[in-house]
This record gives C-alpha cells, sequence and structure tokens, in this order.
C-alpha cells in the first residue's frame, strides 16, 4: 500500500514511465505483486484441496475459473484488509484523545450489551453513538484520501474547468472531509455532529461532502461489510476492555503524525493500555 501510494514519475509523467525502471520502482512492484500472488495462489490451492468430491482442475476452463479466484481474492484482500486496521486505529487514537467521548461511547456499548461480554450484529442498530463516532473518523481519516485515480472515459466541463478524455484524475476526500465551506469546526474530532438533528450527511456515496468509500459506478463494494465489521469490533473493543495511554504519557504527547501511502496510517503506531472489564458473575 505504501509503494502504490508513493510517487513515480510514469503516472504524472506517462513518456518518462522508463524511468520508473532506472529509481528501481518497477522492480519493487513485481516483486511484491509476485509475492502477493504466490500467496493468494497458495490459499486458493488449499482451499481447492479442502474441497471434497471435486475433481482436480485441468480444463482450460477450471485454471480460468482459479485466476478469477485469485484476482478477486486480491482485490478483496488489497481493499479491505488495511483499509479497515487504519480506520480503526484512527478511531482509537482519538477516542483516547477524547475521554469524554470513549466513556460515552464506552457506557452505549455496555448499556446496549446489556453486560454480557460480547456486542452482536443485532445490537449495532441500537448503537447511534457509534455510528457517529465512525462516521466522524471517516470524515477525518478516510483511509484512501485521495480514493482510486480514474480516468474519465470522454471529454467533460466540470465548473469551468476542461478534463480531456484519459486524463488521470484524483478526488481529494481527506480535504472535503475536512472543509471549512462545508464542515463547522473541520478540525475537531466531534462525533456529535452527526447525532439527532444535526448533520444528515451519510458516507454513501450520496453526499459528496463525505466520501471515504467514493461514489457512483465504482464506488467501494465493501462498504455495508467494512462498516458492520468495524462497528462490531469497535463495539467489541470499548464493551470488553477499559482503555487508556501507557502510564505517564499525556493526551498532547499522541503523535498525530501521518503515512503516506494509498492507505494513509498513523506514522506512529498507537500503543494503549487495555484492562479487561469485570463481568458480574
Ligand atoms: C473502511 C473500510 C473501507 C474503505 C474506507 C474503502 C474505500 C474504498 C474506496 C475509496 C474505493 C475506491 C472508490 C472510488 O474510486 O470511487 C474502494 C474500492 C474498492 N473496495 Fe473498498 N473500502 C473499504 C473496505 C473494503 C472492504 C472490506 C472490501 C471487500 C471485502 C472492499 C472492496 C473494494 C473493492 C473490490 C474496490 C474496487 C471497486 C472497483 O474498482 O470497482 N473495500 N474502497
Amino acid at each position: 500500500m505504501e509503494l502504490l501510494g508513493s510517487f513515480n514519475v510514469g503516472d504524472f509523467i506517462p513518456w518518462l514511465r522508463w524511468i520508473n525502471i532506472f529509481t528501481g520502482f518497477s522492480v519493487r512492484v513485481d516483486t511484491i505483486a509476485k509475492e502477493f500472488d504466490d500467496f493468494l495462489e497458495e490459499v486458493v490451492d488449499e482451499h481447492t484441496r479442502k474441497l471434497e468430491n471435486r475433481a482436480s482442475r485441468e480444463t482450460e476452463e477450471d485454471r480460468e475459473e482459479e485466476e478469477e479466484e485469485r484476482f478477486g481474492g486480491q482485490d478483496m484482500f488489497a481493499a479491505g484488509t488495511d483499509t479497515s486496521y487504519t480506520v480503526l486505529e484512527w478511531a482509537m487514537t482519538e477516542l483516547l484523545r477524547h475521554p469524554k467521548t470513549m466513556e460515552r461511547l464506552r457506557d452505549e456499548a455496555r448499556r446496549v450489551g446489556k453486560g454480557e461480554a460480547e456486542i452482536n450484529e443485532d445490537d449495532l442498530d441500537e448503537m447511534l453513538y457509534l455510528k457517529a463516532v465512525m462516521k466522524e473518523t471517516l470524515r477525518m481519516y478516510p483511509p484512501i484520501p485521495l480514493l482510486v485515480p480514474r480516468k474519465p472515459s470522454r471529454s467533460v466541463e466540470i465548473e469551468g474547468y476542461h478534463v480531456p478524455a484519459g486524463t488521470m484524475t484524483m478526488v481529494n476526500a481527506w480535504a472535503i472531509g475536512r472543509d471549512p465551506g462545508i464542515w463547522e469546526q473541520p478540525e475537531e474530532f466531534m462525533p456529535e455532529r452527526f447525532l439527532n438533528d444535526g448533520c444528515k450527511v451519510d458516507f454513501r456515496g450520496q453526499d459528496f461532502e463525505l466520501i471515504p468509500f467514493g461514489a457512483g459506478r465504482r464506488g467501494c463494494p465493501g462498504i455495508s461489510f467494512a462498516m458492520a465489521t468495524n462497528e462490531l469490533v469497535l463495539a467489541n473493543m470499548v464493551n470488553g476492555f477499559d482503555w487508556s495511554l501507557p502510564e505517564g504519557m499525556r493526551v498532547d504527547e499522541l503523535d498525530m503524525g501521518e503515512c503516506p501511502g494509498l492507505t494513509i496510517h498513523k506514522k506512529v503506531k498507537l500503543v494503549a493500555v487495555c484492562t479487561p472489564r469485570q463481568l458480574h458473575a
């Protein structure tokens, strides 16, 4: 992911793409692509071996099917893992920086979970504060800040700008999420802005003020799965544990720096202390 988001001349000046060979960029991309491909091939093979009564896959059609499974797996794996862990790391960081927000979320989880050890998917519908926390995290820290580069198939005119067909275009979801013309106090982490009669903006691609998953035909197809898993993980983290910063560390000492890449991680990994909650017998 870091490599995909790094600067390379060929993306910006296509006829200079040959420079990527001399900078070593092309070799690094090919090496990682091969390692990833081998890994997925092993996963698909293992899965196929487990399928009892399945004839060995030797025809051309079988091989094509196998390749599709590998590419599908590659897409899901690349698009779904890094994004999810990034969003959870930023959410936890902001919660630790805002103890009152953490407390409110924890209280909601323990109320909705009725003191049980585990929150399940059905409980999530009732957890409106959790949803507001996730939305606010996605507003401030869209895991893929420039979405995925696209090329228009025909020339278009947008607000007076002429964009010729085939131009590489990027949408800066990060800047949109922090635009003071759209958001009040955009640099403040305030999940409350999404509650009750507050802002009705949603992230499913209908409201262009908040597009961490992109929008339109090529928007993220994993959105529902991603939100269900992220919400479930965060809800269970605050339900099952009390969270704090390492002893002696102040909130203002938390490093909020970002790493460059296709997905934007914290530069310094979050270190937090979790204390299992005492369950009543
Ligand atoms: C918080 C989690 C996630 C975020 C923020 C996210 C965001 C995005 C974004 C911004 C795009 C590009 C959309 C565009 O260019 O308009 C994308 C594409 C995609 N995402 Fe996600 N995603 C997440 C999780 C997932 C998960 C869990 C999966 C699958 C299990 C997934 C599968 C995909 C696929 C396959 C594409 C490519 C779609 C295409 O090009 O047609 N994503 N995602």
